[in-house]
């Protein structure tokens, strides 16, 4: 891609090199004409557009009061979570912008996009301080000074000083700006604040791995932690569980964060509304369906619902309707009478019984067949059942969490599901986003999945390359959480030690119907690119995105012309790239390797290789 010409502004900073990392002070921002120049009024209609985003001006008084009284109903853990994550979708929001109105100009004026729409928006003014990258990894460390926060101005004016920095709202903002254009998880600390009476607040940002004690931080960007007010009991569970299992994702808020990895992540919007769902109906006895494609997380919902229930510490029995053939399902349910059947030697309880006092959570319920249904459908209404080939009704307390990823209404309507039943488990339906509607979720999945699966098989990686990352948040996941994790996994194995995750390990995604976008990546001067996703800019493709100045047309023409004159070896491309990048790099194998992509070790692997292929055919 191009890269725009560099104004006196920017030009002006300071650039050191110090053991592969870059540090660059003396920082001014770019003219923000431009960010100015898509922020809209139209009166006559009440409308307010920032780029293609609606608006609206609010009165800082009013927000004041808005935020006093969050914080005297509901507490500071609770207003600082709610603020935390609006600033962080909204730094979400405007790091979209700044990729559309700078795209073509270099990484440093679109990250400055950040503090400029800050001020446009009237929220505090910014100023850099200094910006640091490692040439391998990306974006290392940011400093900023704030002056003049919208929040630290209200909370002096109710509160008056504070012992603590109270700079919510625009913590988030940074952390979800800076997230959403690297594409990787960076959070924002407020290292001192006006609110406590310093003369300006000064933040830092870095990706989150570089943190201590990150959780105290972390928990703000889950509306779990700090919304979850459950309701009283709304009758004592009275009956020992007839087999307890400890519930593998315990919620009690004095539990240690390490479940985090075994729990629900997520920063979108569509993430957070389930969440808020799930909490809200936890602390009730009503039956809950969850909807949704498969591998959406429906199962990991139903556990974090148990999680946060009356019944956290009584049984959750999974079961998976589908898996079991249709002449068990009853007796696996409902149990089993002595003899009711040949080889029924002995009584056997059900899952329902087995589940007494606790959580069901019966998956794939549209697979139930009819009998099991009506059985079901009584059990819901009076909690009576009987074993299969018994008259005995037993009397159990279960809660019911169903799941499917079929549309139960049409399978009302061609007579495979029962309606009554439908309408006894439609009491809460709660759907859960495919992955592909809630792209924000993918840094922060990323991350997640990344720690769990290199912990799981062993690998150290020295992280994700910026095109990597731009294959990953491009591509439309068809098999959701489930996909990503498997194909994540899979890098991971082909990975090798000390390796950056690259888009030569991402194999799976190819042959899922090669959906990838074309992808590029852009350069931070003549620097090593720091990651920012440019989803929409028509760049080169695969495999060619170091090459920032060739254009996608002029790649395509030449192998197009390659092709028409006959067949192509594509092992012959990459050892022509090898050696372009040898003569450009003058026999330096480490900068040819970063030309390439590449490690140097794989790059020396592939040289030797090539002399070795070469020798072998030269008579
Ligand atoms: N929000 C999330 N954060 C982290 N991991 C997640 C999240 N949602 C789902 N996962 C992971 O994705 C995988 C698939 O999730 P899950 O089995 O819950 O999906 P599902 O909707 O129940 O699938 P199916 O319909 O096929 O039963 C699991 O390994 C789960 O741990």
């Amino acid at each position: 891609m191009t890269t725009l010409p560099i104004d006196d502004e920017t030009r002006s900073r300071q650039s050191r090199n110090r053991n592969g990392i870059n540090i660059i002070t003396d920082l001014r921002f770019p003219d923000m004409q431009d960010l100015v120049d898509r922020l809209y009024f139209n009166p006559k209609e009440g409308l307010i557009w920032l780029g293609d985003k609606r608006m609206m001006l609010m009165h800082v008084e009013a927000f004041g009061a808005l935020r006093q009284e969050l914080l005297e109903s509901n507490g500071v853990e609770f207003t600082r979570g709610l603020l935390t994550r609006v600033g962080y979708m909204t730094g979400q929001r405007d790091a979209d912008l700044a990729i559309k109105a700078r795209g073509t100009g270099n990484e440093l004026d679109i990250a400055a996009a950040g503090g400029q729409l800050h001020a446009l928006s009237g929220i505090v003014e910014v100023a850099p301080v200094c910006i640091e990258f490692d040439h391998a990894k990306g974006f290392k460390y940011g400093e900023f000074t704030w002056k003049r926060s919208v929040e630290s101005d209200v909370h002096i004016a109710a509160n008056g000083v504070s012992t603590d920095p109270i700079c919510w709202m625009e913590v988030g903002y940074s952390s979800g700006f800076m997230s959403r254009l690297m594409g990787r998880r960076l959070l924002a600390r407020e290292t001192q604040c006006q609110g406590c009476g310093h003369d300006l607040c000064r933040v830092i940002v870095k990706p989150v791995e570089d943190w201590d004690n990150i959780e105290e931080d972390l928990k703000y960007f889950q509306p779990r932690v700090t919304d979850h007010r459950r309701a009283q009991p709304v009758k004592p569970v009275k009956n020992t569980p007839v087999k307890a299992a400890p519930s593998p994702f315990g919620l009690e808020e004095s539990q240690p964060l390490v479940t985090e990895l075994g729990r629900p992540v997520g920063s979108s919007a569509a993430y957070h509304i389930t969440m808020h769902k799930i909490l809200r109906v936890a602390g009730t006895n009503a039956t809950v369906l969850l909807l949704g494609e498969s591998g959406v997380g429906k199962t990991m919902f139903a556990h974090e619902l148990h999680s946060n229930s009356l019944r956290a510490n009584t049984p959750f029995i999974e079961i998976n309707c589908a898996a079991i053939p249709e002449q068990l399902i009853e007796s696996e349910l409902f149990g089993v009478q002595r003899g009711a059947y040949s080889g029924a030697t002995d009584p056997r309880p059900g899952r329902f019984e087995i589940a007494h006092g606790g959580t069901i959570f019966l998956d794939e319920i549209a697979t139930l067949s009819m009998t099991a249904q009506g059985k079901l459908l009584r059990v819901l209404q009076s909690g009576d059942l009987e074993r299969l080939g018994s008259n005995k009704t037993i009397k159990v307390d279960v809660r019911v969490i169903a799941a499917t990823n079929e549309d139960l209404a049409m399978a009302v309507k061609a007579g495979r599901f029962r309606s009554d039943l439908f309408y006894r488990l439609n009491v809460f339906p709660i759907t859960i986003a495919p992955l592909r509607e809630r792209k924000d979720d993918l840094p922060l999945l990323l991350d997640t999945v990344m720690h769990k699966l290199c912990a799981l098989h062993g690998r150290h990686l020295a992280g994700v390359t910026p095109r990597a990352l731009q294959v990953i948040l491009d591509y439309h996941w068809p098999g959701n959480i489930r996909e990503f994790e498997n194909v994540i996994e899979r890098a991971i194995i082909l990975s090798d030690e000390g390796d950056m995750l690259d888009i030569r390990h991402l194999s799976g995604l190819d042959a899922l119907g090669g959906q990838l976008e074309r992808i590029g990546t852009v350069s931070w001067d003549s620097a090593p690119a720091i990651g920012i996703r440019m989803p929409h800019v028509e760049t080169p493709s695969v495999g060619l995105a170091q090459q920032d100045n060739a254009s996608h047309e002029q790649l395509l023409a030449v192998a197009q012309r390659a092709l028409q004159r006959g067949p192509v070896r594509l092992s012959q491309i990459e050892e022509v790239y090898i050696e372009v990048a040898m003569q450009q790099s003058e026999n330096n194998i480490s900068r040819a390797a970063t030309l390439l992509g590449l490690s140097r070790a794989q790059l020396d692997y592939r040289l030797k290789k090539m002399s070795s292929d070469n020798s072998s055919v030269t008579p």
